[in-house]
């Protein structure tokens, strides 16, 4: 067995990337946190987590984006099975999503290791401020489904009936601190977004998206160039829309099919950038890898 393959009694869990299709920063609480008003929709790629009972606390990082994420209590999974109460486990992360990238890697790790801990050592999942304090992100990625979050994280609206797509992610291999992405944001209060319809087509949903925005793109592509580069390479490749995610510097595309997403993708690596680029299809429910 290799570090990659937890042992067969272990309770597995995928952590999605979450991907923010708007951000609109409304405003700002007096202690600093951004009022967000932003629909949240979920990957077919991700991390993997694996949960066994054990005599004390094992954690181990494995995988192709295992390089630099913390193994100490710094890690949301350790941090997050902490806070449910547990501390005995040997906990497996098998990292695959870039971190840092705005796609909520860590969250959705943490997000996991909840669901992973409610099946292996029946905890009660953790909810309201206890859920919220591990990461604004957290509450989010522990539903995984299509929906409109607003506060500062904490206010969730699941979005019925919104389409899957197919999109191409890219990170280009520059980590944007998510404090770093607010502080460079000068106005801190713009329009929430309309009401979300139901939407006839795909192409009625980009037609929509294109009208949204994510407040937090400009000022990180004057931070970080390079990802204005993966925006220009997005839409070369035919993307119908692209945007950054949350605080960046993952960008996604939408494209009309899961076919014409994977030529993209496939083009986009041929042309030996040493970006991470993955083409996905971004589904309404929790999905898992292929
Ligand atoms: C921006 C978003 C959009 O989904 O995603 P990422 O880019 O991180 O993936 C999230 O709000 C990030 O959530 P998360 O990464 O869990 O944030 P936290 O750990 O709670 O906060 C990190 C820091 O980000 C800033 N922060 C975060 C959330 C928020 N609503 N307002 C903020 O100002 C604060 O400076 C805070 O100290
Ligand atoms: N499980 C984890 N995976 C990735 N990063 C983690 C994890 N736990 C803690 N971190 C720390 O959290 C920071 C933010 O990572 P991440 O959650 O991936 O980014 P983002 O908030 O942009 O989506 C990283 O710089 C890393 O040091």
């Amino acid at each position: 067995m290799t570090a990659a393959e937890p042992c067969a009694d272990a309770v597995q869990e995928f952590a999605p990337a979450k991907i923010n299709l708007t951000l609109h920063v409304t405003g700002q609480r007096p202690d600093g946190y951004h009022l967000l008003d932003s629909l949240v929709v979920f990957a077919d790629v991700g991390d993997r987590i694996a949960v066994r009972r054990a005599d004390r606390m094992r954690f181990k990082v494995t995988g192709p984006m295992a390089a630099g994420v913390p193994v100490d209590d710094s890690n949301l999974v350790l941090r997050a099975a902490h806070a449910a109460g547990v501390t005995r486990a040997e906990i497996t992360l098998d990292k695959h999503l870039p971190a840092a990238s705005g796609i909520g890697g860590g969250s959705s790790d943490a997000a996991a290791v909840l669901r992973a801990l409610t099946r292996s050592h029946k905890v009660r999942p953790l909810s309201g401020g206890r859920l919220l304090r591990l990461g604004a992100d957290v509450p989010v990625c522990l539903a995984a489904t299509t929906a409109r979050m607003s506060g500062i994280g904490e206010r969730l609206a699941p979005v019925a009936g919104f389409p899957s797509l197919a999109a191409v992610l890219i990170n280009p291999g520059v980590q944007v601190h998510t404090p770093d992405a607010f502080r460079a944001l000068m106005i801190k209060n713009g329009a929430a977004m309309p009401s979300i319809p139901d939407f006839a087509d795909t192409a009625a949903c980009c037609d929509w998206l294109a009208a949204q925005r994510n407040d937090l793109q400009a000022p990180v592509v004057n931070m970080v160039p390079v990802v204005g580069v993966v925006l220009d390479a997005l839409e070369n490749q035919g993307a119908v829309l692209a945007r950054m995610s949350g605080s960046g510097a993952t960008c996604f595309g939408l494209f009309d099919s899961l076919a014409t997403a994977t030529a993209a993708a496939r083009a986009l690596t041929e042309a030996r950038l040493g970006w991470w680029i993955r083409a996905t299809t971004l589904a309404p429910r929790l999905s898992r890898p292929a």
